[in-house]
């Protein structure tokens, strides 16, 4: 591809991106399959350029606005070219020459556009604190209430690009022996802050093409995913629920930390994403999980399985506020009414999924949103409602499983990006009272 005609598809996905409305990952994976006569380098420049443009949204927004322009893929991408990649406009007429797979040549009131970008920096002291911080103004405002003393610092790191982990397969191999395996397919890897299992690489490689990853040595997940998987306590021989199982990230990290013995179902209510997690589990040698679909969380799979699991998992579906780094797009998809609607689906899954835990079992509920509305709000109200459940502070569960301290004091689990290195997570870990024995007579009558 030429300079021009890499310009000309960023163009074309950014406009793809805003027309389906779904996730800019899923619609680039798609538009690039479509056109596999793109190649590895060219894919790569495209991507990259879209990503910069998706991640400086609100801001290159803002300067538009400021010079009469609308907001259209074409004219993100040519601001994009003036204030993030410092382009000028003879270096502009070069690439929007009109020629086959370049773009349209520049109109007069886009050379006029150039020129009133040319030699800004993207970041202006004028532009509104929501706009700085890339969210809608509802979003940052609740975001920085919520984060407090850590708003700056947390809300300047959800803008940048976000680390890749990966997470050694302890069913298949070690760290050490994982790490050797991706040096010497010329990937180096740092061994991460928090979980034994964590492998944190230098920028974007090609981890899925290595033999480790396809023999299933290794998985790509945030160490703060990890950490989730890990405080679950899932144990060798135990039975387990992950509720909310999706593709089988956290299905597949707590089947190694049960060492593949004992069993685990895995649910949710979108069978495709259980049937990718089938071949995921297959690679990883996984052989302990059942996939569950449910008709909704109130499936009545439920209700004959009641008391029948010492550790139940919800990752709820979220807001996703704690990956905005990975999805810059989401949250501009996100609305207050979606919000709304997404703190019922949690309250309901939370009031069904715990009829599963055993008395004297685990009910371990997270979201990788940084809101309480979603997190603790939730866990409270759910109390309120199931006085046979009680909070396990999670410092002494972190001790346990990992030794050491958590990040902060209290008795929830909270990772923040800037502080912890980790995509945002929320964790409680609740146990039901009672005993084993008490699970074969329950006394809540809720069933
Ligand atoms: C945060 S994602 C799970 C991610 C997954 N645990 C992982 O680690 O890859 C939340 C999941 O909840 C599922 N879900 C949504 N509504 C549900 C419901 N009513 N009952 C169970 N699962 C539900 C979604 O389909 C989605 O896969």
């Amino acid at each position: 591809m030429t300079p021009a005609a890499r310009v000309a598809a960023a163009i074309e996905l950014l406009g793809e991106i805003a027309a389906t409305g779904r996730p800019a990952d899923r619609v680039a994976a798609d538009w690039f399959k479509a056109r596999r006569f793109i190649g590895g380098g060219d894919r790569r420049a495209v991507s990259l350029r879209i990503w910069a443009v998706l991640r400086a949204r609100a801001r290159l927004g803002w300067w538009l606005a400021r010079a009469g322009a609308a907001e259209t893929p074409r004219a993100q991408v040519l601001a994009w070219l003036c204030l993030g990649e410092g382009l000028a406009l003879p270096a502009l007429e070069r690439l929007f020459d009109g020629a086959t797979f370049a773009p349209a040549r520049l109109e007069e009131r886009e050379r006029g556009l150039a020129a009133a970008l040319a030699g800004q920096p993207l970041d202006h002291p004028d532009q509104p604190p929501a706009v700085a911080a890339e969210l809608p103004g509802w979003l940052h405002a609740r975001l920085a209430a919520a984060l407090g003393e850590h708003a700056a610092a947390e809300l300047a790191a959800l803008r940048e690009e976000a680390p890749v982990d990966l997470r050694a397969n302890a069913v298949k191999a070690g760290r050490e022996e994982v790490r050797a395996a991706l040096a010497r397919e010329g990937i180096e890897a740092e061994p991460g802050r928090w979980s034994p299992w964590a492998l944190r690489i230098d920028g974007r490689r090609p981890v899925a093409a290595t033999a480790v990853f396809r023999n299933g040595e290794v998985e790509v997940q945030d160490e703060g995913s990890q950490l989730v998987a890990l405080l679950a306590d899932a144990q060798a021989g135990m039975r387990v629920c992950d509720f909310c199982a999706g593709a089988g990230g956290k299905t597949l990290a707590l089947a190694a930390a049960m060492g593949n013995r004992g069993q685990i179902v895995a649910c949710d209510v979108r069978g495709g994403r259980i049937d990718r997690a089938a071949q995921r589990l297959k690679r990883a040698g996984v052989d302990t999980v059942r996939r569950q679909v449910l008709q909704d969380e109130r499936d009545p799979w439920v209700k004959k399985h009641k008391a029948g699991f010492e550790r139940v998992l919800v990752d709820a579906p979220c807001s996703g506020s704690g990956t905005f780094r990975r999805n810059p797009e989401a949250k501009w998809r996100l609305s207050e009414a979606g919000l709304a609607e997404l703190t019922a689906l949690q309250a309901r899954i939370l009031e069904s999924a715990c009829r599963l835990v055993k008395p004297g079992g685990r009910l371990i509920y997270a979201t990788c949103s940084l809101l309480p509305e979603e997190n603790e709000a939730q866990v409270e109200r759910f109390l309120a409602a199931r006085p046979d459940f009680a909070v396990l502070p999670v410092a002494g569960v972190w001790a346990e499983r990992l030794g050491g301290a958590p990040p902060a004091a209290g008795p929830f689990l909270k990772l923040l990006p800037a502080r912890d290195g980790t995509d945002g997570f929320f964790l409680a870990v609740l146990e039901r009272k009672g005993t084993a024995a008490e699970a074969l007579h329950p006394s809540t009558g809720s069933g």
